[in-house]
């Protein structure tokens, strides 16, 4: 569904990929892990279609360029780590936003597009929320808002930059279970950035550890997750605890 070959993307001169190669299958979820600056966000940014980058991004068989913006809107949703968030807003409007390449131009929301944009808000308990101003909500009552914009789109693709960072740790899993069940259901590819390794490998079937720009290991969670990889690319003391559903990560405090 997605294929990422000899990415390269710089910015003022300065290249910040050099070289990516990644697939991900239709209905599966990758996430790209990796230490700040590594140049997670970057990758996602550019399948997302927001950054110009040498070398072949394409989605379902179409190369990125030759996307028209609605085509590209049908096919991508993307939560990015920071939306804009337009001041004043209310929840119902930032989420319709989403339901944009279903509505024509000049045209107004059908039933169909309010049932989406219903059906998502109350799926991420936001019903409550729908005439609050977005700038009034805390911080992950609108990193749900945000996701609920991008699960209103109905995409077939679903690009997540840490998308439950400022999630408590109920709604990290109510946010994640709700993605993993639209991939199993409706064959939602995700791809997706995060930090907390151990949900990471939790819910991708495969990982990309990225650093400096680089793909430095990718496959499935208990490859990537070891002690080894995440001191060298992490420069982190952590133990690996490998578990039923997973390997959970522990960070280890300095000797004192
Ligand atoms: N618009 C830009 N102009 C200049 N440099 C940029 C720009 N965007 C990103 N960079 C730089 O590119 C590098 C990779 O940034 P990116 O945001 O992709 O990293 P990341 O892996 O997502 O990091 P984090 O885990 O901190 O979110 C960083 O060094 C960053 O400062």
């Amino acid at each position: 569904m997605i294929a990422i070959d000899g990415v390269h993307v710089a910015f003022d001169g300065t290249e910040i990929l050099h070289g990516v190669d990644l697939t991900v299958a239709a209905g599966s979820w990758v996430t790209i892990i990796g230490p700040n600056g590594a140049g997670k966000s970057t990758l996602l940014r550019a399948v997302g279609g927001l950054l110009p980058f040498a070398g072949s991004i394409t989605l379902a068989g179409t190369p990125l360029a030759r996307l028209r913006r609605r085509e590209r809107a049908r096919l991508v949703a993307t939560v990015p780590q920071t939306p804009v968030v337009p001041p004043g807003m209310s929840v119902l409007d930032y989420v319709l936003l989403g339901r944009t390449p279903f509505i024509p131009t000049l045209g107004r929301e059908s039933a169909r597009d309010l049932a989406a944009v219903f059906g998502v808000l109350e799926r991420l308990d936001l019903h409550g929320f729908a005439g609050r101003a977005l700038d009034t909500l805390s911080g992950g009552e609108r990193q749900r808002a945000f996701l609920a914009r991008a699960l209103a789109q109905e995409a077939t693709i679903l690009l997540l930059d840490e998308p439950t960072s400022a999630l408590d740790i109920g709604h990290q899993q109510e946010v994640l279970d709700l993605v993993d069940e639209l991939r199993r259901d409706h064959g939602l590819t995700v791809l997706a950035t995060m930090h907390d390794l151990s949900i990471a490998g939790e819910y991708a079937e495969r990982l990309v550890l990225l650093a400096g720009g680089r793909v430095a290991a990718a496959g499935p969670p208990r490859e990537v997750l070891t002690e080894q990889l995440l001191a060298d690319h992490y420069h982190a003391r952590v133990r690996v605890i490998d578990t039923p559903d997973g390997p959970l990560i522990a960070p280890i405090r300095a000797a004192h």
